[in-house]
Parts: structure tokens; sequence; C-alpha cells
């Protein structure tokens, strides 16, 4: 595609008008799957949601947001707002980044690039470190890459490895943490074997240290840069396995909020700061949760917290997490090349844009949906509203979050007139799910319907048509279950509670006055999935999409 701007130019949808106010409302963590007690959106009172299932097959369907559908390795991946929402946006499936890097590592083409090249520079006299989420999740980051890129530093000639892990709780069960740091330190102990000097040198809950995101809390950045950069951290251990295992004795303490803790030899001296002359990797290849580090590595000026002491280091991200910003500048592995995304399209062909999230959620609607690229195409016809989001409480404390504030917002902007698409993340299945609490997370599914109905009882107001889907499941199953779906017992008889996202389908559901009779959705895509779902809208904006894009999930019958 070139850059004049006709190549931008889409074709006129032969049936159907533009000028409709589209609203494009995405449920984070809203998965389908039959009801029962531990399916916290079957038990929450969500009548607007019931409602629209009663479209179906018509105006409601499900469609695929995990595995292939979404670009990630295997079939058994769940989804996640990163994939989902670069899906959503871009209408077309891109090989992600846990994809990428699995080919990178295989093939060794990982080892050749400028970016291990650069880091490589400082092999000879400095410690290599690795930053990251230690989990076998496949969201942030993965185990057996960590432990791929580990054999393959020290092949490579890394004399000196510190490892700085994040424990995750959050992607996998609560408590998985003690396992994947013993098989961390099996491996450092095989390569201390053959003469490399590999540690681990500290650690913290992803969501207490290093791995905020969207700038909600920088304190977060900080605890994680005391431990990892200066040293320092309230608690100090000698044996990480230990650190996790008393660590998390501590009230309330659990993986994700797990506090920072430092190692320290004999003498009580941090056995892994990083200091002048040091290369740092930070190995998780999803973007958004580490981007405030990557900040805080690489910019010279940088005034979001006191960095104390600013090592001269050699960075390389395990991707580049922000096309935009070209950040970090070095990375191991290059990015998906998510081009030409759909928000692109609609604002070059003049359609005016909203989008509305909370902190937590913004980059979802804007950076991940235009395909991890910050900052907007056309200022005069987009506009950009973050919520800001309640920070330093988990959120089961508040499960209606922001979504009230976001949907009266969205409902301004749609009465505005000033909009064609509005889009929005409603972020409290998901966030509420994350906590593991059921309770907590039944009120939050209802806050999100009640968020829906403002929204569509403001696109009834303007005549306008929803789209209303969700990028990946959470709140519809709270537990973790056997091969035959059956709801799995720890040794005390407690039932394990489901933190992560699921690999079930979501709904989406069309519909409102401007939606013109004879729109259904197709029946000839039983297999669709998240990357359909941009050439519907645009459809519904009047255009069709660009013949490359996933085909539309809608047709036009004559009624
Ligand atoms: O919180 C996050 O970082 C992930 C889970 O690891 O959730 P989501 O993909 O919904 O943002
Ligand atoms: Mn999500
Ligand atoms: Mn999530």
């Amino acid at each position: 595609m070139g850059s004049s701007g006709d190549a931008w130019k889409l074709k006129d949808h032969p049936k159907l008008p533009k000028g409709k106010t589209v609203a494009v409302i995405v449920l984070d963590g809203w998965g389908e799957a039959k009801p029962n007690e531990y399916n916290a959106i079957s038990v929450a009172e969500t009548p607007v949601m019931d409602s629209l299932k009663k479209g179906a097959p018509e105006h409601w369907r499900l469609i695929k947001a995990h595995g292939n559908a979404v670009g990630l390795p295997t079939e058994d991946d769940m989804g996640n707002s990163e994939v989902g929402h670069n899906a959503l946006g871009a209408g077309r499936i891109f090989a992600q980044g846990a994809k990428l890097v699995d080919l990178a590592l295989a093939s060794g083409k990982i080892y050749e690039g400028e970016g291990f090249k650069y880091v490589k520079e400082c092999f000879e006299k400095g410690t290599l470190h690795l930053i990251g989420l230690l989990s076998d999740g496949g969201v942030h980051s993965r185990l057996d890459q960590v432990q791929l890129l580990l054999k393959g530093a020290a092949q490579h000639g890394a004399k000196r490895i510190r490892v700085h892990a994040l424990t995750d709780g959050r992607d996998v069960l609560d408590g998985s943490s003690v396992g994947f740091m013993e098989t961390l330190e099996n491996d450092l102990a095989k390569l201390r074997e053959q003469g490399v000097d590999a540690r681990v040198a500290s650690g913290g809950g992803r969501m207490y240290v290093t791995m905020d995101r969207y700038e909600n809390d920088w304190d977060v950045v900080k605890r994680g840069w005391d431990a990892q950069v200066l040293g320092e951290a309230p608690h100090k251990f000698k044996d990480p396995v230990e650190a996790i295992k008393k660590l998390r004795q501590e009230p309330n303490a659990n993986d994700q909020y797990l506090a920072p803790f430092v190692i320290v030899d004999d003498n009580g001296k941090p056995v892994g700061p990083i200091l002048d002359g040091d290369a740092v990797v930070t190995f998780n290849f999803r973007a958004d949760r580490m981007v405030m580090l990557a900040k805080a590595l690489e910019y010279e000026n940088f005034d979001k917290f006191d960095r104390v002491r600013v090592p001269k280091i050699h960075y390389a991200g395990m991707l580049q997490y922000d096309g935009e910003l070209k950040l970090p500048s070095k990375y191991l592995v290059s990015p998906p090349e998510i081009d030409r995304t759909s928000g692109e399209y609609l604002v070059r062909n003049g359609v005016r844009t909203f989008a509305c999230s909370e902190t937590v959620k913004f980059g979802h609607v804007t950076f991940f949906w235009n395909g991890n690229r910050s900052g907007y195409f056309d200022e005069k016809l987009e506009e950009y509203v973050e919520i800001p989001s309640d920070s330093g409480i988990t959120f089961n404390v508040k499960p209606k979050m922001k979504a009230l504030e976001i949907a009266e917002r969205t409902r301004d902007a749609i009465l505005s007139g000033k909009f064609d698409q509005v889009r929005v993340n409603i972020p409290n299945g998901d966030m509420v799910g994350h906590t593991g609490d059921i309770k907590a997370t039944i009120e939050a599914c209802k806050a999100a319907d009640d968020g829906v109905k403002m929204i569509l009882d403001a696109i009834e107001q303007v005549g306008g048509i929803y789209v209303v889907t969700a990028d990946h499941g959470n709140a519809e199953d709270m537990v973790k279950r056997n091969k035959k779906g059956e709801p799995l017992l720890d040794k005390n008889g407690n039932i394990q509670i489901l933190t992560s996202h699921t690999c079930e389908p979501v709904p989406i559901a069309i519909g409102g006055p401007g939606l013109i009779p004879g729109v259904r959705f197709r029946k000839d895509l039983p297999t669709g999935g998240l990357a359909n779902v941009a050439s519907t809208f645009m459809n519904l904006h009047g255009y069709e999409a660009p013949s490359d894009y996933e085909p539309t999930l809608i047709e036009v019958v004559d009624k």
C-alpha cells in the first residue's frame, strides 16, 4: 500500500449507508460458558447482555478469541487483551510475540540480530540481567523461552547472569510461582556447573513490582527499580525459593502481589544490582506492562520517580514494545508488523472517532487497537478519553470500577453528534475476575452490564448501531477444571480458583435503530473470530473492508 491518500480510500458498501453512529463495545474478559455457580456472568444480573442473546442467530453469535484465531502459537493458548484488541483493530491475524519469539529461538536467529549483538558487547566485562514474568501463562512471557535464552546467552559468551523474576498467579494458578522458581534455580545450577556465574538476584509479584501499565501507578515500577537496579528491597533472602515460600506466608500474600525481595550473599550484600557496563534484557514479549520499565531503563530524561542511580547499560527488549515511540530502541525479536489498522483506515476516510476506557484498559482501545502504536492518526478527527483508574487497590474492593464513568463519557460522546465511531473497553469482568474473588466478580459483571445499557440507550436515541463483543474469556469461569470439566480441589478440599483468562469463545451482538432490516450474521463463517470484527464494523460505517482483511461476519438480505 502506498502512502498516497487514494491508497487509504475505502470502497463504499453496496448496501449499507454511511453516517450512522456506531458504538463498538468491548467487554474485557467476558466469555461464553455453560451457566454454573463458578460462571460469574451467568450468576450475575445482566439483563442487557441476556436480552442481546435473544437475537441469536441473526444478531448474536459466538466468535473465537484464543489460539490461532488471534495469532497465538497453539490452540491451548488462552486469549488475552493484547492479541484480542490487535485482532479486533487490525482485522487480520498476525503471528504474535509469543510465536515470533518461539521461531527466533528455534532457528537461532535471535542470536544473530542487532539486539543480541548489542547486549553481547557487555558479556566480557559485565553481567547480563534478565527481567520479566516467571510464568508459563504465555500471555506476557513463557518460562521455556527464558530457559532457552539463558542457555543460548551462556553459549554465546555470557559469563555472569542475574535473573530478576516477577511472580505471576494471574495467568497461572496462585502458588505456582514456587514451582517456576524451582525450575529456574535448577537451570541456573546447571549453568553454574558449566562455569557460568548465574543466579536469581531479585523478585516480587507482578502487580506490585514492575508490571504496571498505562502509567497507572509509577510506584510499582519504582519498587522494581529499587530491587533490580539498586539492590534494595524490604526483604532480603539468600535463596529465592525460600523467599517466595516465606513471603507467601504473610497475611493476604499471593503471587500477584508478592512483596519485593533481593537475594544477598553471606555478607548481606545484594548479589545482582544493575551496574555500569551491564546488559539488560526484559524478556516479556507483551508490550503494555513493560513500557514503563523500558522508559525508566532507556530514557535519559525521566521524571516519573527518582532513579537515584542510572547505570550505563546496554538494554534490549525481547520485542520492541511501542512502534510509535520506537521503545526500546534495541530488541531481540522484531514485533509483528501490524499495519493498516481499521482505526487508521476509518480516520483517513473521515470517520470521526472517540475511544474511551479507564487507565488500566485505556491502551487496549487505543494502543493495542491501533497495532501497538501510541498517539493519534489525526488529532482533528479523534478523541481518546482516559478515566483515571483507582490505584493501590485490588479491584475486588471496588468491583464497579469506572464502568459508569466510562459509559457516561461515551454516552455524552454519542449524544454530542461529534463522532461516527465510539469504542470503549469495559474492564470489570476481567480486572475483577483476575482477583479470583467470585462474589466481587459477580458484582463486576452487573456493573459492566449497566455500562452497556447506558451506551445502548444513547445509541437508541441517535438512531445508531451497536456492536457489543469481548476480547477473551475470564469471568465466565472462575475455577480450575480437569479434562472432564469438573472443578479441581486442592489438598485441603477447597476449589482451586482460576484467576486467568480462558479459551472460551466470546459473544458478539449487533443492533440498534440504525441497523437496516436485512442485516444479519452470515451462516458460512462458523469459525469466525475477533479478526472478523473489523470488516463487520467497517461495513456498518458504510464501507467495504480492504480485501486482505478477514471477511465480514454480516450479510445484507432483502427484506
Ligand atoms: O492483566 C494483564 O496483563 C493480562 C493478564 O496477564 O490481562 P489482559 O490481557 O486482559 O490485559
Ligand atoms: Mn482483556
Ligand atoms: Mn485480563
